[in-house]
């Protein structure tokens, strides 16, 4: 089976003071359709500028070496229709003076070409979907009525609109309390096995990151130093950044025990 997405030689550089700082440094990495893969790295290890060059969105001074590409796609993935992307703050995402199902509906009209009944509509299904409670209620709220757990069931569902083949994470979980986290989390598992998603989720949290991943991808100043089964990385891991990385989120004696897919499954969902 072809990937979902396969990257060569991915480099991606910044224009700096003097100099061009290299934020990706030739990064091969493929993701399988219906894949959970986590990029893991300390801050300003890389990860955000992988997720802005896979879904097309880096900065016009970036400059972009080696490829993208989605081998099913046989055309350019487009951001909103075959990628979904959650980034860490939901209220960045959200137009503060527009009500959230007709900021569903407005992706769903300008990236599906939908008339604004049905757009209307699909945005209470999806308001349901990510499990806001009184779907049609919360439609005619705004942004400001709601927490920042439901924000981001918001963001994720206008992510969702155009059932992408993937749905990238940028930190969708790290502004958020432990409980509300863990039920964020619980829903990104859950939607992208109900829709055969592959899941690309960043985060600076390793423990966090193997309860969802099927492989993790460790990140170091640009450069992936590791990948490999969640199991395997967190068990035992080949690269000693990774052991530095395993010590500062769980203590080095504590990861010996964790299992790589107890964390989180549709039981653990807990509604907010
Ligand atoms: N628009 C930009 N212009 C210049 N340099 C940038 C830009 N965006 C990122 N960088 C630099 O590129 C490197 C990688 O940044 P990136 O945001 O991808 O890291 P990150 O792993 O996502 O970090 P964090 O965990 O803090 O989000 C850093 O050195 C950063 O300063
Ligand atoms: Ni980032």
């Amino acid at each position: 089976m072809s990937p979902c997405l396969s990257l060569r030689g991915l480099s991606v550089r910044y224009p700096g003071n003097k100099t061009l700082v290299t934020a990706l440094d030739s990064i091969d990495l493929d993701i399988a359709a219906g894949e959970r893969v986590a990029i893991i790295g300390e801050s300003g290890s890389g990860k955000s500028t992988l997720a802005l060059a896979i879904a097309n969105l880096l900065p016009g001074n970036a400059r972009v070496q080696g490829t993208v590409e989605w081998p099913g796609l046989g055309r350019k993935a487009e951001n909103g229709r075959d990628i979904g992307f959650v980034f860490q703050d939901p209220s960045a995402s959200l137009d503060p003076v527009m009500r959230i199902g007709d900021q569903i509906a407005e992706v769903a009209r300008a990236n599906l070409g939908m008339g604004w009944r049905a757009a209307q509509a699909l945005a209470i299904q999806l308001l349901d979907r990510v499990r806001l409670p009184e779907p049609r209620l919360a439609a005619q709220a705004f942004p400001h009525q709601l927490s920042g757990g439901q924000k981001q069931r918001v963001a994720i569902a206008a992510a969702i609109v155009g059932k992408p083949r993937l749905l990238i994470a940028d930190e969708a979980t790290s502004a958020l309390d432990t409980i509300v986290q863990a039920e964020i989390m619980a829903l990104i598992g859950r939607l992208v096995t109900e829709e055969g998603m592959s899941l690309l989720f960043i985060s600076h949290d390793i423990a966090l990151a193997s309860q969802i991943a099927d492989r993790i991808a460790v990140f170091r100043h640009g450069r992936l130093v590791e990948v490999g089964p969640a199991r395997q990385i967190v068990s035992n891991p080949t690269d000693p950044y990774t052991w530095l990385l395993l010590d500062a989120h769980l203590g080095i004696d504590a990861h010996l025990g964790i299992d790589a897919h107890s964390g989180v499954d549709a039981h653990s969902e807990i509604d907010a």
